[in-house]
């Protein structure tokens, strides 16, 4: 056998140890830490990635931490609107969405996108719990007023997050399951709304005291001169993301407020990553540098400190 082999043999085994050992300070940091998990549809088209996403819940479990997913659906949704054809429209990045409407957005998200990350998941061993806003009064929705151009318009059965009641999800995460939480939540007389995932997301962080809110999406973070991508930010803070969301648009304006109503509420850190990027979760919790946008409270220091 050559040197220059041996050599080489050397060095990818000392890379694949620095891995290794880089990871160990944040294995230390967040164990036991709960990490929600916010999985949209749009991160979610690629069979090989949707491994990679499950194994990294099934990663961040054994290592110790409590992953909760919360996941989205809405390329899924239009989908199977198109298949039935059915009428499919956005006004201000939220579905308008009709009781008729509102049976499809149930169907996929509960029946179909929902049981599928949980038939993933649960290729690893019996850890994924699946759920919706409905079961256990977990999320209670209020119909929101949406205001697009700065004009009020009905978009139907559209709710924001009025309540959350965690004990369901607590029950699963402390007899180590992942739970995965599909975003449909009755409103206070029982009739079912469609809630945006992202929303959803921030506000079960808050309400499960989670130490990170991660949002998947199909962009390497938060460009704050959208589409310049020299404007791709690292990090912020909650000061300057409430300057920058009003000149936010469409798909970015629910992630970016559900992660300052986590921030706000909180939880220490939110992440918007790439989830095109296999096992980009894993990049974010277990490396020093992290990937993405990270937004954190108060004034901005240096990322690596506290990554
Ligand atoms: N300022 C911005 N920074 C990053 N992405 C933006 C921005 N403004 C709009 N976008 C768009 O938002 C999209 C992500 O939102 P969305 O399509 O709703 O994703 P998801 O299905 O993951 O929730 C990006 O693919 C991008 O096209
Ligand atoms: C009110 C509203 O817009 N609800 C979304 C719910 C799914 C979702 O949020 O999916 P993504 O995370 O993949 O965008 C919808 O109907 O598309």
């Amino acid at each position: 056998m050559s040197s220059t082999s041996h050599d080489e043999r050397l060095s990818t085994a000392a890379a694949k140890a620095g891995v290794l050992t880089e990871a160990l300070p944040w294995l230390e940091r967040f164990r036991g830490a709960t990490v929600v998990v916010k999985y949209g549809g749009n991160a979610m088209t690629d069979e090989k990635l949707k491994r990679a996403f499950a194994e990294d819940m099934v990663f961040l479990r054994l290592a110790g931490l409590r992953p909760v997913v919360v996941h989205g659906g809405g390329p899924q949704i239009t989908e199977m609107l198109d298949r039935l054809g059915m009428p499919g429209e956005f006004r201000g990045g939220l579905r308008v969405t009709s009781p008729e409407t509102m049976d499809v957005v149930r169907m996929v998200l509960v029946g179909q996108v929902g049981r599928e990350l949980v038939g993933l998941i649960n290729q690893h061993g019996p850890h994924a719990v699946g759920m919706s806003g409905e079961d256990a009064h977990l999320l209670t929705a209020r119909r929101r007023n949406a205001v697009v151009d700065g004009e009020p318009v009905d978009i139907g059965l559209v709710g924001d997050v009025e309540s959350v009641e965690p004990t369901a999800v607590l029950d699963l995460i402390e007899t180590g399951r992942i739970p995965v939480i599909s975003t449909v939540a009755p409103d206070a007389d029982g009739v079912v709304h469609n809630v945006n995932a992202d929303t959803a997301a921030g506000a079960l962080a808050v309400a499960l005291e989670a130490e990170k809110l991660v949002v998947l999406t199909d962009v390497e973070g938060l460009y704050t001169d959208w589409p310049d991508r020299e404007s791709l930010v690292s990090r912020l803070d909650t000061a300057r993301l409430r300057e920058l969301l009003p000149s936010l648009s469409s798909g970015m304006v629910p992630k970016m407020e559900a992660c300052l109503q986590a921030v706000d509420g909180g939880v220490p850190r939110a992440h918007v990553i790439d989830g095109r990027l296999a096992h980009s979760v894993l990049l974010e919790v277990f490396t020093s540098e992290g990937i993405g946008t990270m937004v954190v409270p108060g004034e901005p220091t240096q990322r690596k400190d506290d990554a």
